[in-house]
């Protein structure tokens, strides 16, 4: 059994390494079929699910696993969101989301034209590939959340369900 994440992103490779640690990981720049910027909840979803599922579908006997990130809306704030997906040999689907914080104002005008977060954070921090690295929630949190911490939460919830699943077969 080998588990395919849905992403060239060290950020989000690192993250299943750490927690699928008795599995071999392999990654695929796998499509989301959504835009490079979700702007909700429902969407953010949405590409976690197809990034999982293109993984599951691209060899047998392979734990396929997407991981998004993404903006909501919430209380006329911009939040940042994350989810996760995990599908597995036998085609069962299991989600979980991430932590959220919101955005200060200058970054939710600067999504809001449009730009995707990723270009807006190298920009605001005068770094390189902050996505890669750090994310946003590591600028926003001091540095004390990552972006790898935060999705390893998530594929951590996503296995605990499917180990849970398993169990009960
Ligand atoms: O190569 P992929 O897997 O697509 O990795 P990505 O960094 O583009 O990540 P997502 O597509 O999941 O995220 C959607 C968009 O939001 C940006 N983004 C999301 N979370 C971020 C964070 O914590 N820091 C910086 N950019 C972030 C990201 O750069 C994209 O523009
Ligand atoms: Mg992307």
């Amino acid at each position: 059994m080998k588990v395919f994440i849905g992403s060239n992103n060290p950020a989000k490779i690192t993250a299943v390494e750490n927690v699928f640690t008795k599995l071999k990981i392999v990654a695929h720049d796998v499509p989301s079929h959504v835009s490079s910027q979700p702007y909700s909840d429902t969407e953010t979803l949405e590409g976690a699910i197809n990034r999982a599922q293109e993984c599951a579908s691209l060899a047998e006997d392979v734990i396929g696993i997407g991981l998004e990130g993404g903006v909501m809306e919430l209380n006329k704030k911009l939040l940042l969101c994350n989810w996760g997906a995990l599908v597995d040999e036998s085609g069962e689907l299991f989600v979980a989301s991430g932590a959220r914080i919101p955005l200060p104002k200058e970054i939710s005008e600067q999504l809001l034209k449009g730009i995707e977060l990723g270009e807006i954070m190298d920009w605001y921090v005068k770094k390189k590939d902050v996505r890669k690295n750090q994310g946003a929630i590591g600028i926003f949190t001091d540095e004390l959340v990552g972006r790898e911490e935060m999705f390893r939460h998530v594929v951590k919830l996503l296995k605990g369900q499917y180990d849970y699943n398993y169990k009960q077969r």
